[in-house]
């Protein structure tokens, strides 16, 4: 069995696993809806060929390829927002939940966008253009430059444009941050996207709606809203994980993974807890807690 590599030569690889048959499979039919057809990224069955001495970085094809699905991706993030505003004007949503389910969702649904970017290595940089353009939005509502009342509405939890140059600044500039720094290669942007949305986001709804025990040493926080940021901190990136790991863009031993996945998502939960809101925003803490823990856990 051969496989084929970048100089163009091919090397011999062990005969298949069923596992490995069906991470193939799996990857394979998600990487045909990517790849393009023809040129560079040609398949060829399971192979994908890149000709010597061709980066699929220099070609006039990937390039707009990547900014067709940097397009495709701005769509879903302007959509999303819509939608909720649209849930929000109907008073099908409260606000506030409103704010923290595109708070949870967008980062998630970032993460899973990333493969749908080629391999190139400019790649990353498409992808960091959606959140950097709507970091723009978010300064140009949140100083009154313009007024979009879907983003605002949809966004802040009171409904004050200068909301949108705290909280989900801080957001779209880690999503910026991650993409750029640890894009899809390391697991330490995986995991600190995961943490901050899939966690910090269910901590406050859980927290604010069953957060009666309040922690000792942090009474606006709550053991309820505590230990949900833990259990679905853990559990949203375990899951998030996998999908890139089926991919085959990370190789984890699930056996220590699992481990420093908790250890990383314990350590998140502590520091959200601390009362340091007020010197510096969970968005911002939070993920690079995550990143510090997941540098040094997930590399050793
Ligand atoms: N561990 C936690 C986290 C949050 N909460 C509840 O959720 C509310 C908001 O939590 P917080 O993370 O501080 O949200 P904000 O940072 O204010 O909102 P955002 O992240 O959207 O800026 C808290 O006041 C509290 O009622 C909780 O009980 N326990
Ligand atoms: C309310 C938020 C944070 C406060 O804790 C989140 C703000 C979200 C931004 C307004 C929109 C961000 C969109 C993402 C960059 C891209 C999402 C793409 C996906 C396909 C929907």
């Amino acid at each position: 069995m051969f496989s084929s590599s970048s100089s163009g030569f091919l090397r011999r690889t062990p005969p298949p696993t069923s596992t490995t048959i069906f991470k193939q499979i799996t990857k394979d039919s998600v990487r045909f809806l990517c790849t393009p057809k023809f040129g560079i990224g040609q398949r060829l069955g399971r192979f994908v060929v890149v000709p010597r001495g061709v980066s699929a970085a220099t070609t006039a094809q990937d390039l707009v390829y990547n900014a067709g699905a940097t397009v495709a991706v701005l769509g879903g993030a302007y959509a999303l927002v819509r939608a909720f505003d649209d849930l929000t004007r109907r008073e099908i949503l409260q606000q506030g939940l409103s704010r923290k389910l595109v708070h949870i969702l967008s980062g998630l649904l970032f993460l899973v966008s990333w493969p749908i970017f080629s391999n190139s290595n400019e790649a990353r940089y498409f992808a960091a253009f959606v959140p950097l353009v709507n970091c723009l939005r978010l300064l140009v509502n949140g100083l009154s430059l313009a007024s979009d009342e879907g983003l605002i509405k949809s966004v802040t939890r009171e409904g004050d444009p200068q909301e949108l140059l705290r909280g989900p600044l801080y957001y779209v500039v880690i999503l910026m941050l991650c993409a750029v720094v640890f894009w899809r290669e390391s697991s330490v942007g995986v995991v600190s996207l995961a943490m901050m949305c899939g966690g910090d986001g269910v901590a406050d709804i859980i927290g604010r709606r069953y957060g009666s025990m309040k922690i000792p040493y942090n009474h606006k926080k709550s053991w309820a809203g505590s230990i949900s940021m833990l259990v679905f901190g853990f559990l949203v990136t375990l899951g998030m994980l996998y999908y890139y790991s089926v991919l085959g863009h990370v190789q984890l031993d699930w056996v220590s993974t699992v481990p420093r996945v908790a250890l990383v998502a314990f350590v998140a939960t502590v520091v959200e807890s601390l009362p340091i809101t007020e010197v510096v925003d969970d968005n911002i803490s939070v993920p690079l807690v995550t990143m510090a823990v997941a540098s040094f856990t997930f590399q050793h």
